[in-house]
């Protein structure tokens, strides 16, 4: 398989006025085409930085970026984005929301073939019949379906989610992430998640990244083997294997946050 992100030696430092601020320190990162990578690690210690520079909002002061085989040198269009706190226009529809990204890099593209791949998405997250609201009218988890829609409606290379669920209470946040698998089993795309949430990162995941502390440098990957076949299910999290899974990551954050991990209960 090859790799859709490469990420190789990337070092880089914030000038601030109290000086340089190293966050990342030869950090290297492949996620091959098709994969879903989770990216767990401190508070503060690089994630978001990560994100930018896959999306060529910033250049890094050492190392590379690899995108679909191109050297990353400034903002792509091929990258779809989305946030803890959608950010929706409230003087456009749902539907017109959603089909902004088309707007910008498919100019060409017929209103009709428009409106009918946006319909598509909505239809494939639960929105058909909200597609003429306004975003003030849909609660937080539908906002955030809809926005999940808008970053992928385009076909990106990649979809980079910075903790899109943080906001959610737990039950929508688990509704969300099936609606990502059904998403992915739909429409398969290459995914970086940024998370606070182990299980989340477990549950989303064919890798999780632990990032150190900052500066951030790959401290460990897990390869996610999920209980069960076909679709995962939330029920695969209370197996003995997503505890151990869950065991390991939770004890490579606290070494990431230069704690000493604690003995696994029995
Ligand atoms: N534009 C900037 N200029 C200066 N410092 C910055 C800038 N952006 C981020 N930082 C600092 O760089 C460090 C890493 O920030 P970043 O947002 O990448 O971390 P993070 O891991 O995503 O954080 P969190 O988990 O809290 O969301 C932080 O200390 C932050 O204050």
């Amino acid at each position: 398989m090859t790799n859709l992100i490469d990420i190789k030696g990337v070092t880089h430092a914030y000038q601030t006025p109290n000086g340089p601020l190293p966050v990342l320190d030869n950090l290297n990162v492949s996620v091959p085409e098709g994969e879903f990578a989770a990216v767990v690690g401190p508070s503060g210690c690089g994630k978001s930085t990560l994100t930018r520079l896959v999306a060529g909002l910033m250049k890094p002061d050492q190392g590379e970026v690899w995108l679909h085989g191109k050297l990353v040198k400034s903002p792509r269009k091929t990258v779809g984005m989305a946030f803890q706190n959608p950010v929706m226009l409230e003087w456009r529809t749902i539907l017109q929301n959603v089909m902004l990204p088309l707007e910008i890099v498919a100019p060409g593209m017929p209103k009709k073939q428009r409106v009918e791949r946006a319909m598509e998405l909505l239809d494939l997250v639960g929105l058909t019949g909200f597609e003429n609201k306004r975003p003030s009218e849909l609660s937080g988890g539908m906002r955030q379906r809809a926005s999940l829609c808008r970053a992928i409606v385009h076909k990106p290379d990649v979809l980079i989610m910075d903790e899109p669920f943080g906001a959610l209470d737990a039950f929508t946040r688990e509704d969300l992430w099936q609606t990502m698998h059904e998403l992915r089993a739909k429409e398969p795309f290459t995914a970086v998640l940024i998370t606070h949430d182990l299980r989340e990162s477990v549950y989303l995941g064919d890798q999780v990244i632990v990032l150190s502390g900052r500066p951030a440098t790959t401290q460990y990957v897990l390869d996610v083997h999920y209980p069960g076949e076909g679709l995962r299910k939330l029920e695969g999290l209370y197996t003995p294997e997503c505890a151990q899974m869950l065991a390991t990551l939770r004890e490579q954050i606290q070494i990431a946050q230069g704690r000493q991990p604690e003995p696994a209960v029995h």
